[in-house]
């Protein structure tokens, strides 16, 4: 089994490049996990408390569930991803049922910050964007994806994604093997990623 952690700051282009890998992998050769499937449950806030959250601190994150999920894949079992609702910022009842593969890619804004983690990933890569494309691209998301309007997202983004980023998520794309520039689409960084998958397969 291979393991690659893919982090990076909100709007970097993850989810993208996550895609871009999985086009050209068959379907039952990988799987995906997702950081923000493990934000921790917060059945017993009201709606209100849970959008005070700073769900950019490592602390908003269920790391032993997700360091136990991922090496439960490594020995080869199965395991029940939660589900995660931008909306309400909850988790959902449903999980997702996720079998172990070839390629695991685990990626989130967070993952480089746990040690066991980091020891788990085989490859570890950081996506890079400029902060104002980051910005502009979470806007436009955030609003037609995740029900935010700009004022929330500005706000948020001036008192807890800047001086988070700042301090918890920039400082390991020092950890990383491979770092994407990822201003514009970066076809050749995609095709290298691949070639290595290949090669360690
Ligand atoms: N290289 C790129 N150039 C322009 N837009 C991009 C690029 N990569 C991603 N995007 C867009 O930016 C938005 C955020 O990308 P996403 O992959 O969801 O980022 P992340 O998972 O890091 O938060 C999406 O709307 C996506 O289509
Ligand atoms: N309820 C939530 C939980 C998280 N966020 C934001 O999501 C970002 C991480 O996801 P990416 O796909 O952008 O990597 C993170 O910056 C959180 O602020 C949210 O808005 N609401």
């Amino acid at each position: 089994m291979l393991i690659i952690g893919i982090a990076g700051g909100t709007g970097s282009g993850k989810t993208t490049v996550v895609n871009q890998i999985l086009n050209e992998l068959p379907a039952d050769e990988v799987c995906v996990i997702s950081q923000d499937s493990y934000y921790k449950e917060t059945h017993h806030l009201t709606y209100q408390e849970r959008t005070k959250i700073n769900f950019d601190h490592p602390k908003a994150i269920d790391f032993d569930l997700l360091v136990n999920h991922i090496s439960d894949l490594r020995k080869g079992e199965i395991i029940e991803q939660p589900v995660y609702s931008f909306v309400t910022h909850d988790r959902v009842k449903d999980t997702l049922i996720t079998h172990p593969r070839k390629v695991v890619i685990v990626e989130g804004i967070l993952i480089f910050n746990s040690r066991e983690l980091r020891d788990l990933c085989d490859i570890k890569i950081f996506v890079h964007a400029d902060a104002d494309e980051r910005l502009i691209r979470r806007v436009r998301r955030d609003i037609e994806e995740r029900g935010r309007d700009v004022n929330e997202v500005l706000t948020r983004y001036q008192n807890t994604l800047k001086p988070m980023h700042q301090q918890f998520i920039e400082p390991t794309k020092n950890y990383a093997d491979i770092i994407i520039p990822n201003d514009r689409y970066n076809t050749v960084a995609i095709d290298i990623v691949r070639t290595v998958i290949s090669q360690k397969l």
